[in-house]
């Protein structure tokens, strides 16, 4: 028995198809404004996927490009610039930002309300507090992907690997929120594989290559590897894809597992945060 490849670039066409017909419903074109600062390559080639996606969509892809020694007072310019700008629905600050910039701070000047990436504060308190508010992509897309399988949340034991701002995190608070029992583990968990095998549903986003082998796994356990990392051979997990698909119920591939699914979303996000943008006093 083998494991069932969860199929992330089918279930992002889908999304996607269902964000450019929420954009036709729309008296106008939302607009997502990129930035991107500076020239690393595996931002470039994401940042490159995402504006493709959005003008698939039918929406405006307002992006900008900065250099790499951009000050910090120049980039709040620029981001206070498109937090005015009506035709501006969306802003995504693609991270990570060079060591000279300091992404607190400039992420804090985007209104919640254009915050596409849910990485503001006020995104987290209310993911946090279960309130309604834009959620981040890559957990969202996570947890959509498990709803495509019917992979079942209440009651199961989840178990994150990672505590990252932009993935842990929010990813335990949305799993906590569909009332699973969550447990979030770091690089100062003892005993990381005995942690993991107790998971009917195990999400590894640790960002560390291959990190989760099959002793990890629990024998028919949905897997989800948020990892990509570029290798002499292409592209890779944090999970040992091969190993694990024996035991697995179910597990993502990298590519075309997780990482459509975050473009995905945040074009699911552009479309909701132009539906609340079109209803003044929200
Ligand atoms: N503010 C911000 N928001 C983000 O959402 C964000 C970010 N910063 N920084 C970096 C990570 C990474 N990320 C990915 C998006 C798409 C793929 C993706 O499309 N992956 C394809 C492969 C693409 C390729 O060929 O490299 C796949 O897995 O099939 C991967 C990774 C978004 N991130």
């Amino acid at each position: 028995m083998s494991a069932t490849i969860i199929d992330g670039a089918a279930v992002a066409r889908r999304i996607r198809a269902e964000a450019a017909a929420g954009v036709a419903t729309l008296d106008r074109p939302p607009g997502l404004a990129t930035i991107l600062v500076g020239d690393d390559p595996a931002s470039a080639v994401y940042v490159r996927n995402k504006r493709r996606l959005c003008v698939e969509a039918g929406m405006r892809d307002l992006h900008r490009h900065l250099d790499g020694d951009v000050t910090e007072v120049d980039l709040a310019a620029v981001l206070d610039e498109l937090a005015q700008d009506e035709a501006v629905t969306g802003i995504l600050l693609q991270l990570p930002l060079p060591p000279h910039l300091d992404a607190a701070s400039l992420i804090a000047r985007i209104p919640p309300e254009k915050d596409v990436d849910g990485l503001t504060e006020a995104s987290a308190g209310r993911l946090a507090l279960g309130r309604p508010g834009l959620r981040p992509c890559t957990p969202a897309g996570v947890l959509a992907l498990l709803d495509a399988y019917q992979v079942k949340l209440a009651g199961a034991e989840a178990v994150v690997v990672g505590r990252s701002d932009l993935v842990g995190r929010p990813m335990a608070a949305l799993l906590l929120r569909r009332d699973a029992t969550v447990t979030v583990c770091h690089s100062r968990t003892r005993d990381l594989e005995a942690v993991c095998r107790r998971a009917d549903v195990l999400v590894v986003a640790a960002g560390r290559p291959g990190l989760v082998g099959a002793g990890a796994v629990k024998p028919g356990a949905s897997v989800i590897d948020v990892g990509i990392h570029r290798g002499p051979d292409g592209l890779r997990g944090d999970v040992d894809f091969e190993a694990v698909r024996a035991v697995a119920g179910a597990v993502t591939p990298v590519p075309g597992g997780v990482g459509p699914m975050t473009i995905a979303m945040l074009l699911a996000n552009t479309v909701t945060a132009a539906r609340r943008l079109g209803q003044p006093g929200h």
